[in-house]
């Protein structure tokens, strides 16, 4: 079938598909065997400034440090470890400062990531799944950005 080259494609992404199919593809770089998790943080002229995934912190090499989750000592589970998505992307950023700017995630943000995402000045929030919704962590993350205004 022929195409009408004068006329622009209609089927490209808008921006939020565009930043979290961003997250998405940041995410396929994490080891972590159960959960996989991106981060992409947008300003307001749509400019990435930074993008992160769950991860081992630098320097604490994947294969030295356990991925388990319901091992009985904590110190053989991941959660002591891991840095999250969220806070890489934060730190990776590649400006003065995230003010002002977008958050695209896989998941919501936990609790410790909700803090971070306030106290960096990230105005807004944009999640895939909210699979978590019921546990503490995200209930307080939630009760964290609501008195935030997030
Ligand atoms: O806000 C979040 C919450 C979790 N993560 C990461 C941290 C871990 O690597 C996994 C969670 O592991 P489960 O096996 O699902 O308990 O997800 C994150 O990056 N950001
Ligand atoms: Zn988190």
């Amino acid at each position: 079938m022929a195409k009408n080259l004068n006329k622009k494609r209609e089927n490209y992404l808008n921006w939020d598909e565009y930043f979290m199919a961003t997250a998405f593809l940041a995410a396929k770089r994490s080891k972590d065997p159960c959960s996989q998790v991106g981060a992409c943080i947008v300003n307001n002229e749509n400019v990435i400034v930074g993008i992160g995934y769950n991860g081992m912190p630098k320097g604490c090499h994947d294969d030295d440090f356990p991925w388990e989750k319901e091992n009985e000592n904590p110190l053989d589970n991941k959660y002591y470890y891991v840095c999250h998505a969220e806070l890489n992307a934060i730190l990776n950023k590649n400006c003065a400062d995230v003010k002002g700017c977008r958050i695209y995630v896989g998941l919501f943000p936990c609790n410790e990531c909700g803090k971070v995402i306030i106290q960096s000045g990230i105005k807004e929030v944009i999640y895939m799944s909210d699979k978590h919704s019921h546990k503490p962590h995200t209930i307080a993350s939630k009760l964290m950005m609501d008195s935030a205004g997030k």
